[in-house]
């Protein structure tokens, strides 16, 4: 179970989060909706590490993990601005993780190859990424995420950039393989349409304070 205890954070007077919890447990889809400034992808960043509370703490199952450095964590993370690396091919891209936890780079590569496959994306594999389309990006992206069997996944507008058709293609398919690979999971979208495909619990962040939506 992921958890934010009385989290509590500024940016100048404006709350963005006033002692704010909110616990997912794993085979959850937890959208936060609000609206833009709000503080969502802040209070994901908070979660991941990538940003420090004033005050409050983070903790995964029965451990405070506020301390943790985001690569200890466990988590995989789905940023709008966490791009795919260019000078890489498909496959390395999504081998990058396990290379990471210093798995050796034939096996990482190997596991890679059979996520790909599983993705539907084996036709690609030693393409560049640039050189696929915005949908195949994004499900490149959920691969690389996936493969470490993260124990949390924080995803942030991740189908922003694509049209949408696309959207809700995704949203589908994403949302099976979230469900199947079981972990607690955040989504951060503007869309309300997008979250009650994906989500089982939607929440609102007005204020510094959520409101439960369904
Ligand atoms: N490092 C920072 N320094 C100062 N202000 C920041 C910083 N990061 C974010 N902010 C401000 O905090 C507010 C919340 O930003 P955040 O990106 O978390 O909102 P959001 O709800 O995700 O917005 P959007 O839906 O537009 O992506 C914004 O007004 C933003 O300008």
């Amino acid at each position: 179970m992921l958890e934010l205890r009385n989290i509590t954070k500024h940016y100048g007077a404006r709350p963005l989060a006033d002692k704010l919890s909110l616990q997912v447990a794993e085979g959850e889809i937890v959208a936060l909706l609000g609206p833009s400034g709000s503080g969502k992808s802040t209070l994901l960043k908070i979660a991941a590490g990538l940003e420090a509370a004033e005050a409050g703490s983070v903790w995964f199952d029965s451990e405070d993990i506020s301390r943790q450095p985001p690569e200890r964590r466990g988590f995989a993370l789905m940023f709008q601005d966490f791009a795919l690396f260019p000078h890489l091919d498909v496959r390395d891209n999504v081998a990058f993780g396990l290379v990471e936890q210093r798995v050796a780079k034939a096996q990482a590569r190997q596991r890679a190859e059979l996520m790909l496959e599983r993705f539907g994306l084996a036709a690609h594999t030693r393409h560049r990424v640039w050189t696929l389309s915005g949908g195949e990006q994004q499900r490149v992206a959920l691969a690389r995420a996936l493969i470490t069997a993260p124990r949390a996944l924080l995803l942030d507008e991740p189908f922003s950039a694509l049209d949408a058709a696309l959207r809700l293609d995704l949203q589908t398919e994403f949302r099976e393989r979230i469900f199947e690979a079981g972990m607690a999971t955040v989504l951060v979208t503007h869309d309300e349409t997008e979250a009650r495909a994906m989500a089982t619990r939607g929440l609102r962040l007005v204020a510094g304070h959520l409101q439960q939506l369904w």
